[in-house]
């Protein structure tokens, strides 16, 4: 195999065509971030719409609902339009609205429609926590037992799941599918079109959870057949601490009455008529729910503008040549010191690496010492996230050198093997 050194990945920096985007982050001072598969670092153009819209605020008041640069009345659906290009949706077949998990609250309360035998909701045991819990509660609603009527795939080795195995579940039982496009821990891609050809030639609505996959990899939403999605933006997608949710609704299930109504799902000329009666949109748009979180929206607007110039395509290109790089380096720097690599070797991952190792909790406290932001998930993983938009091939280069000197050295030692509070 091919021997890396520190001026290959200089090279490839040379060579990078996104290299120039690095210049409008905030790069964090004598760090190399690696976590932005749990939040990414802030642009500027995030920053200057943020503050567009908190001078809206001052300058207008109430007239910023319908007035400056961007009215907020209309923000959801406008940043909507600018996301459907990454999850492969219609411009109205997708919104800026809520959080992950209230979004997904809204599309079960909307998709699941138990009747007679066929009750059960299929997940599987890999998927995010908060999303089980959504899933227990909303069966618990429905009066349904959540241990007998949630069926989990289960992982044949906690790392990856068979899309056959979860095919093999979808039974006459199943009234709705929720799955990760990629895994939060192993990074696995699921492979959404088959996954949904199946859960359309029975009939049983199928949506997924984008968190991880949402500005690192592609999505043909629309042309699969998803009826539904979900995800956050505040990781791959740079829109900062708690910003508002995406949701996608397939065209083909338009008109299905949103399970939580409130008056944002209100077609807009008449939302302000203040009838009893709902009179709901007639897209993506009906699942809202009340005001949307400007102030959290707003930094989204400036980040989804580097998204439409470069294009998906190109992010997912640096983003897995970016991995390779780790992944050899990993191979060739780290061979013998107990690390185990979680994800998938191919290309069927999204945009961070799991290292797994015994010492793990540790080994990330070392590695913050040593100015570099992984993030630790219990009970043994490290995820590592080199981001297109703003990684070079040089921090992969000397976030692997560092851990090396951590292991060669044991420095992990000097810290108790505990997780900090979130990472
Ligand atoms: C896959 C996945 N689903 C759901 C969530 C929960 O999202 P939120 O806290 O924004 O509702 C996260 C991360 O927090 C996640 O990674
Ligand atoms: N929302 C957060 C708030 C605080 C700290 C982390 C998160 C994450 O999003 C973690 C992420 N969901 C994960 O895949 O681990």
């Amino acid at each position: 195999m091919r021997q890396h050194t520190l001026s290959t990945a200089q090279q490839w920096d040379r060579e990078d065509k996104l290299a120039t985007y690095r210049d409008e982050f905030y790069i964090l001072e004598n760090t190399i971030y690696m976590d932005g598969n749990s939040l990414g670092l802030l642009s500027k153009r995030a920053e200057r719409t943020l503050l567009q819209l908190l001078d809206a605020w001052k300058t207008l008041g109430i007239d910023g609902w319908t007035e400056g640069e961007h009215p907020w009345f209309y923000l959801s659906e406008e940043v909507g339009k600018k996301m459907a290009p990454l999850v492969g949706g219609n411009e109205n077949e997708v919104i800026a609205t809520g959080s992950t998990t209230t979004n997904l609250h809204q599309l079960v309360a909307t998709f699941y429609k138990p009747m007679g035998n066929k009750t059960k909701i299929l997940a599987d045991e890999l998927n995010f926590p908060s999303d089980i819990y959504a899933l227990k509660s909303q069966l618990q609603l429905k009066g349904y037992e959540p241990d007998e009527h949630l069926i989990r795939v289960a992982s044949p080795d906690g790392r990856y799941l068979r899309e056959d195995d979860i095919i093999a579940a979808m039974t006459e039982e199943v009234a709705l599918i929720v799955l990760p496009a990629v895994l939060y821990r192993s990074g696995q891609v699921l492979d959404m079109e088959k996954l949904t050809k199946a859960a359309n030639e029975r009939n049983i609505p199928i949506g997924f959870d984008l968190c991880h996959s949402v500005g690192s990899v592609e999505h043909e939403l629309h042309d699969w057949g998803v009826d539904f999605a979900f995800w956050c933006t505040y990781k791959h997608l740079n829109g900062g601490p708690g910003s508002v949710g995406g949701l996608f609704i397939h065209e083909k299930q338009f008109g299905k009455a949103p399970g939580l109504a409130g008056w944002f799902g209100s077609k807009k000329a008449s939302q302000f008529d203040m009838a009893h009666t709902m009179d709901a949109a007639t897209d993506v748009g009906a699942y809202q729910i009340g005001t949307p979180h400007v102030l959290s929206l707003a930094p989204v607007i400036g980040s989804l503008e580097m998204f439409e110039e470069i294009g998906i395509e190109a992010i997912r290109e640096k983003s897995l040549k970016l991995t390779n790089f780790m992944l050899a380096l990993v191979e060739q720097e780290l061979a013998g010191a107990g690390f185990t690599i979680g994800n998938p070797v191919d290309e069927s991952r999204g945009g961070h690496l799991l290292l797994e190792h015994a010492e793990a909790a540790r080994i990330c406290k070392a590695l913050k010492q040593d100015g570099v932001i992984p993030d630790f998930r219990a009970p043994n993983g490290i995820r590592l996230a080199p981001v297109a938009l703003y990684n070079t091939f040089e921090d992969v280069w000397y976030t692997v050198q560092k851990l090396k000197v951590i292991m060669d050295e044991k420095r992990y030692e000097q810290f108790e093997n505990k997780r900090g509070v979130v990472a």
